[in-house]
């Protein structure tokens, strides 16, 4: 699938903790940055941008720290912009946070946009090419710093408005002995052409203005904002034409609608498009890495994310489901395991029996005949049409397979749930719920108090369980959410809760499951997701009933 002429190595440059922190909700402790790069490293990631040191005392913190972290390929690069107009380098507070903060790189961030110079900073834009020079070339000139990255903010924005002021700039940045030129696209509105032709002619005419060849001039590389969705299709553009290095974060985090994700620049790179970068099964890793920016960004993660999302190889319709069953890459650009993914098979009404064969099909063996295959799917219909939604709810449709081959237990026999809530004004809302059950040959009569009426009945359905199913104690609530099924029947809608809980299995190993239950009663919805949860639980660790 990889075309073999294009086998140059690509630098990864990832800016997760600076441009992706500037996204809605992103924040990084300390700590969480420090974790970020060493995974960052472990993967064979170049460059890893840690901040701006003048911004936070947390970015200051991050320099210090990261010195002592004992990286094997990335180099940490320190970010910032040109000195502040009409002074020298050297009596600028952010200069001197930048050589100071012991980065081998130092990335330097200038204005490229007529525009920008005229109107946000009021400068003559001869002083800002002085600024750019003599930033980049005081950060060069210390001793702590191997390399200056030039960031030329807004530069396809730049080239259309004013192409011979926005190549002076670089001219600057070249004069100041910057390594690489990384052409930026701010506002991520470029279209894909419009990246091509720029970084066709624009090596050429900085050869001509600075009358060498175009070899002798620092590389160029690559950084796409995602507002117009092309990210991706421009970073790879750009390399196409000759970029050396894409910067990007990891899931695309970033401002407005993010960076360049790039876990797909990678993994497109790489699988289809034969270029090296990273080191040798770091691309397996990706999903990995997803999960833990994710996790530690405190960012929901997106399940239709490319390559690594928990969508990105989910067959749901009933005809891929039977064709990937046959053969996996009919409905499959790469195997989920290249990316650190995996397949996932989902039963739902739009399902045909090939979903059912293949979900239950290994644990339930010869059970699964066709004629039970049929029933189940009939009765996964019916319940669809009725609001239940099992995709998002595996453990209740094992139940009901149970239920199909006539091997569903029957733990206990509800006599009746009843919730009481007290609302008084200026006082807590007090709930307590009573359930009646027949267990065996007791009666269970038992009355919790609880926070709300879900709590209330968990609690309530627990002391009435316990003393025959000690097991049920090991099973957690971890999520639950309740969705209107149909909303113009308004306070009479329909509901659907779902449950998500979390147990050790007689292996040992802990394992979620999810369940359902819909009603136009809140409370019995939620009772079915919660008693179709403890009663596969006690099928899975083998309960005596
Ligand atoms: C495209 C990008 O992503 S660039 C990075 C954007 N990221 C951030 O802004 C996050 C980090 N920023 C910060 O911590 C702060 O904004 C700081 C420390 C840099 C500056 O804070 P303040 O001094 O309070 O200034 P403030 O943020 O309000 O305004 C920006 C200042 O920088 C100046 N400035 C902006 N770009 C440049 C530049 N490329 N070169 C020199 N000066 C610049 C502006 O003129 C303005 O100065 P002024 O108030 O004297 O006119
Ligand atoms: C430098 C940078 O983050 C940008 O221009 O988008």
């Amino acid at each position: 699938m990889a075309s073999p002429e294009n086998n140059r190595r690509i630098e990864i440059y990832d800016t997760t903790l600076r441009d992706g922190t500037q996204g809605v909700g992103v924040s990084l402790t300390l700590t969480d940055k420090l974790a970020i790069t060493q995974l960052l490293d472990e993967m064979g990631v170049d460059f890893v941008e840690g901040g701006y040191p003048l911004s936070n005392p947390k970015d200051v913190a991050y320099f210090e720290e990261v010195q002592k972290l004992e990286l094997k390929h990335t180099r940490v690069c320190a970010f910032g912009m040109t000195r502040r107009k009409g002074i020298d380098p050297a009596d600028d507070q952010g200069m001197q946070a930048l050589v100071n903060s012991g980065a081998p790189i130092i990335t330097i961030v200038g204005k490229t946009w007529d525009l920008h110079v005229d109107e946000v900073l009021r400068i003559s834009r001869e002083e800002n090419l002085a600024m750019i020079r003599d930033s980049v070339a005081f950060c060069r000139s210390a001793d702590s710093v191997q390399e200056v990255f030039y960031d030329a903010e807004h530069f396809f924005d730049g080239y259309r408005a004013n192409p011979e002021y926005a190549r002076q700039t670089l001219q600057a940045a070249i004069d100041g002995g910057a390594t690489r030129l990384v052409l930026c696209d701010t506002n991520g509105g470029s279209m894909t052409d419009w990246v091509t032709q720029v970084m066709a002619e624009l090596k050429e005419k900085l050869a001509v203005d600075a009358d060498t060849s175009a070899e002798s001039l620092p590389s160029l590389a690559i950084h796409c904002h995602n507002d117009a969705g092309l990210a991706v299709a421009n970073s790879q553009a750009a390399v196409a034409a000759g970029a050396v290095q894409v910067q990007g974060t990891i899931n695309g985090i970033g401002e407005r609608c993010g960076n360049v994700d790039l876990l797909t620049v990678i993994a497109n790179l790489k699988l289809k498009l034969g270029y090296d970068c990273l080191i040798d099964g770091a691309v397996a890793r990706l999903g990995e890495l997803s999960d833990a920016v994710y996790e530690k960004a405190a960012v929901e993660p997106n399940d239709g994310q490319p390559y690594v999302g928990d969508n990105a190889f989910a067959h749901k319709g009933g005809m891929h489901v039977h064709a990937v069953q046959r053969i996996a890459h009919s409905y499959e650009h790469v195997e989920p395991e290249s990316v650190g993914n995996q397949r996932r098979i989902l039963v739902s009404e739009l399902s045909g029996r090939s979903n059912i064969a293949a979900t239950l099909g290994q644990k339930f063996g010869d059970a699964v005949t066709p004629e039970v295959q049929t029933n189940l799917l009939t009765k996964v219909q019916d319940l669809e049409h009725r609001g239940y939604q099992f995709e998002h709810a595996p453990a209740s449709l094992e139940l009901l397979m149970y239920e199909a081959i006539g091997q569903r237990p029957s733990f206990w026999v509800r006599d009746h749930y009843r919730c009481v809530i007290l609302g008084v004004p200026e006082e807590p809302t007090q709930t307590e719920a009573i359930v009646k059950l027949t267990v065996g040959d007791e009666v269970e009569h038992r009355v919790a108090e609880g926070d709300g009426p879900v709590n209330a009945l968990d609690a309530a359905l627990r002391k009435a369980l316990r003393a025959h199913y000690p097991q049920i104690d090991e099973l957690t609530l971890t999520d639950y959410a309740v969705r209107v099924v149909n909303p113009t029947a308004q306070s009479a809608a329909k509901v659907r809760a779902t449950a998500e809980f979390e147990a050790r299995g007689v292996d040992g190993n802990l394992r979620r499951f999810s369940t359902i239950g819909v009603d136009e009663n809140i409370v019995d919805a939620s009772w079915q997701a919660l008693s179709d949860a403890i009663q596969y639980y006690l099928i899975e660790v083998g309960a005596e009933k």
